[in-house]
């Protein structure tokens, strides 16, 4: 179970990007993180792996506190989270296997990894995953060569081989088409279910996210503003994710009153 409690961000620049956001993931369940930009949404999932380094809070998983670990610790923990990225991040000159392979070497000593020497069983669940994964036929072809949802399913079967206790997506389809998109989020529900592990998707599309996800955390301006079934995802929850708890209309009625008060006061001063 993963379980993040009051967990706070505030970059550099002074940006404070998460407000004592505290939520529990547990089982196999598909939990979406939506809202707008700027909501914090990035900062929460690499926050989890501390990818971005959280300044406050605490996060557990499997009652572990991961905020504390030191450097090698920490590289222990990232093993048991495999990590889904937007633009995929695969090494382009490698090959689809060799891509795949990768999420193995958190597990090799520094020779081995350095040498790229997987054991034999590394080798033979690479190809079990490629086939579940669908990537059957491309395994020696570069990662350069592939289509955009080829692409994320290599990143996908490179989490999944790690055998995580929980995948973490930051917006796995926005750089997918509509089809495609889908067929990512298919995939990581099936995972998820077959492997027992929770996942925490990151997603700009709401449908896409009522459609898959079990559990929909609503952030706006750094707070977790929803944490709820999909079906309770109403117009209200959505006001208040998107647009601050004001309605589509009160909010299209003070854009058009500043837009009166401008070309008022355009007027006034005879521009
Ligand atoms: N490296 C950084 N340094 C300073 N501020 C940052 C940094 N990364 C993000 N922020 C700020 O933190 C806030 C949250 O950003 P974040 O990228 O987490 O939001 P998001 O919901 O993922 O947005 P988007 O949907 O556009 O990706 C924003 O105000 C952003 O400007």
């Amino acid at each position: 179970m993963l379980e993040v409690t009051e967990l706070e961000k505030t970059y550099d620049t002074g940006d404070r990007a998460l407000k004592s956001v505290s939520f529990e993931v547990s089982g196999n369940e598909i939990v979406a993180i939506i809202g707008p930009s700027g909501a914090g949404k990035s900062t929460l999932i690499r926050s989890i792996n501390r990818l971005t380094e959280p300044t406050g809070g605490s996060i557990t998983l499997d009652g572990k506190e991961l905020t504390d670990l030191g450097q090698s610790e920490l590289r222990n923990a990232r093993r048991d989270m495999g990590m889904i990225f937007q633009e995929f991040n695969l090494v382009e000159r490698l090959t689809v296997m060799e891509n795949i392979l990768s999420g193995r070497l958190g597990y090799l000593s520094t020779w081995d990894a350095f040498r790229r020497n997987f054991p034999p069983e590394d080798i033979s669940r690479a190809r079990e995953i490629l086939s579940r994964v669908n990537l059957d036929g491309v395994e020696n072809n570069r990662a350069d060569e592939l289509s955009g949802g080829q692409r994320q399913r290599v990143g996908i079967a490179r989490a999944v081989i790690q055998r995580p206790k929980i995948l973490l997506a930051d917006e796995p389809t926005s750089a997918l088409d509509p089809e495609t998109s889908r067929e990512v989020m298919n995939l990581l529900t099936d995972i998820a279910h077959e492997d027992d592990i929770p996942v925490i998707i990151n997603i700009h599309e709401v449908d896409l996210a009522i459609e898959h996800a079990d559990r929909i955390i609503g952030l706006s301006n750094g707070e977790v503003v929803f944490n709820g079934s999909a079906d309770k995802l109403d117009e209200e929850a959505r006001d208040e994710i998107y647009r601050g708890g004001e309605s589509l209309e009160q909010k299209q009625m003070a854009s058009s009153e500043a837009e009166t008060n401008i070309s008022d006061a355009v007027v006034e001063r005879g521009d």
